[in-house]
């Protein structure tokens, strides 16, 4: 499998450069060059099968002939082992809980550090280490995050050999629960950076390392673990099988409704419905930083101030895979991307073509909910069912609520995130006490923290990288 660039400017790479390359060198993310594609019959031959079986029979087109099926089938069960503290505490990996009507949650938070990214970043840390071995090779991971991406990069990698791993997130900005499972992991190979400024610097600094990476010594090289990593979107396409395999598909179609930021998951369930799942309606669901939704509804995908809501770690305002969806839906024209994307660096603003819109309003509803509308939503589902939403989930199930177009189709919001991240959200929405951490993280208020805050300044950042990486 080749991937190539959505620039077309940058080489053509296979699989494992891919996963150690993070940014093309034209700026551009990697995408494959073709998409697998199972018929009905050999999806339908996958129900029942548990997580690591579905995992193996989905990302084995994506490494062919790259990594032998003995050696990824030991990368996924080591992803996706259960365990009470680093790994996957519920025995299906990604359960489903009812409600409402025909409307299922799917609980991608069961994993070490309680949000959907542990489902990429586990495999992503053994899948390293494998390369990195094989290869002799030491590497820099500088990764940005809202509050769910480091935490579960840490924990995807703190026991990789090969990997200093530093990563930027928005001083003051992310939870107390999501800031301490980041700096209390105290391994000489971790590194925080509390960035003065919002997600959206962080994630500049991270792509503007990768277009240079000059500062770092001799013989490094940065690897991404944000969703710019290839293997990230891959891993995350199986949840999607997996809950529309539960739900009936492919014999009845299944819908999802994502709880959406920086436009990875929705894309990797895009994917799932080009390779073959029969996803009838993917809805995006943003907070009150709506690009997404505005661009969508109104063609206007216009930067705004970046606002702090409760549902922090969606607070993004430039979603780094949108330009993957964009790509596509050019015809896969790289100089037409590549134009389309400067003219958003330079004025702030895009506009899609009619055909490009209609394509897109044709693949994704889009809806957005502010912080009032989310407590409300925590609030009446957890009175109608007892069922405690984190505030992510919240907007993916109330983006449903609104734009469902038909009952009798499954609806499945993805739970990103446990609720015990996000206290006063809950709290806000009537909880009179904190939802309880799981036992492995019960001392986390009690633990050592490290980090360091650093201005918004590329070159303070790259010499604090620069000054602790191991030798
Ligand atoms: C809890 C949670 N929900 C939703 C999102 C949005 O996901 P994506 O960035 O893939 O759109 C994120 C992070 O981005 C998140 O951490
Ligand atoms: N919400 C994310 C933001 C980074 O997104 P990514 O999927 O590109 O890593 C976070 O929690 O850090």
């Amino acid at each position: 499998m080749k991937y190539i660039s959505t620039r077309g400017q940058a080489p053509a790479l296979n699989f494992e450069d891919v996963v150690l390359t993070g940014l093309a060198t034209d700026g551009g993310l990697y995408v494959p060059e073709t998409l697998p594609e199972f018929s009905q019959e050999e999806i339908a031959s996958w129900a029942g099968l548990s997580y690591e079986a579905l995992a193996l029979k989905i990302i084995s087109p994506f490494v062919e002939g790259e990594i032998p099926e003995a050696d990824l089938k030991r990368l996924i069960a080591a992803s996706y082992k259960t365990s009470a503290d680093k790994g996957f505490r519920h025995e299906a990996i990604a359960p489903l809980v009812q409600t409402g009507h025909n409307e299922w949650v799917l609980e991608l938070f069961q994993g070490p550090t309680l949000a959907f990214k542990d489902f990429a970043l586990q495999f992503l840390g053994h899948l390293l280490d494998y390369v990195l071995k094989k290869r002799d090779q030491k590497v820099v991971i500088m990764g940005a995050t809202s509050g769910d991406t480091g935490s579960a990069a840490i924990e995807g990698c703190r026991d990789c050999e090969n990997v200093d791993i530093f990563i930027l997130h928005p001083y003051q900005k992310v939870s107390d629960v999501q800031r301490r499972q980041m700096t209390t992991v105290l391994e000489d190979n971790v590194h925080n950076i509390a960035l003065q400024g919002n997600f959206d610097d962080c994630q500049n600094m991270v792509k503007a390392s990768f277009a240079d990476q000059s500062f770092l010594p001799e013989g490094r090289q940065l690897v991404a673990v944000n969703s710019i990593n290839w293997a990230r979107i891959m891993a995350q396409i199986v949840y999607y099988f997996y809950a529309g395999l539960a739900l009936g598909a492919p014999h009845r179609p299944v819908s999802f409704s994502v709880p959406t930021g920086n436009f990875g998951d929705i894309f990797a369930g895009y994917l799932a419905k080009r390779m073959g799942l029969p996803i009838e309606q993917l809805v995006i669901a943003t907070n009150s930083n709506d690009i997404l939704h505005r661009c969508i509804s109104e063609n206007d995908h216009s930067k705004q101030a970046l606002v702090h809501s409760l549902s922090p770690s969606m607070d993004i305002m430039v979603s780094s895979n949108f330009e993957r969806m964009l790509f596509d839906l050019h015809g896969r024209d790289g100089n037409k991307i590549g134009a389309l994307m400067e003219t958003f660096k330079s004025e702030g603003s895009m506009v899609l073509d009619d055909a490009v819109l209609a394509e897109a309003r044709a693949l994704f509803s889009s809806y957005r909910v502010g912080d009032d509308e989310t407590v409300d939503v925590i609030r009446s589902v957890f009175e109608s069912t007892e069922y405690l939403l984190d505030p992510h989930t919240a907007i993916g199930v109330q983006a449903a609520r609104q734009t469902r177009r038909n009952n009798s189709t499954p609806m499945v919001c993805l739970a990103t995130a446990h609720p015990a991240k996000f206290p006063e959200a809950v709290k806000q929405a009537g909880q009179t006490s904190d939802p309880a951490l799981p036992f492995h993280m019960q001392d986390l208020f009690t633990r050592e923290e490290r980090y360091q805050v650093i201005a918004d300044d590329l070159s303070q950042v790259q010499l604090f990288i620069r000054e602790n990486i191991s030798g």
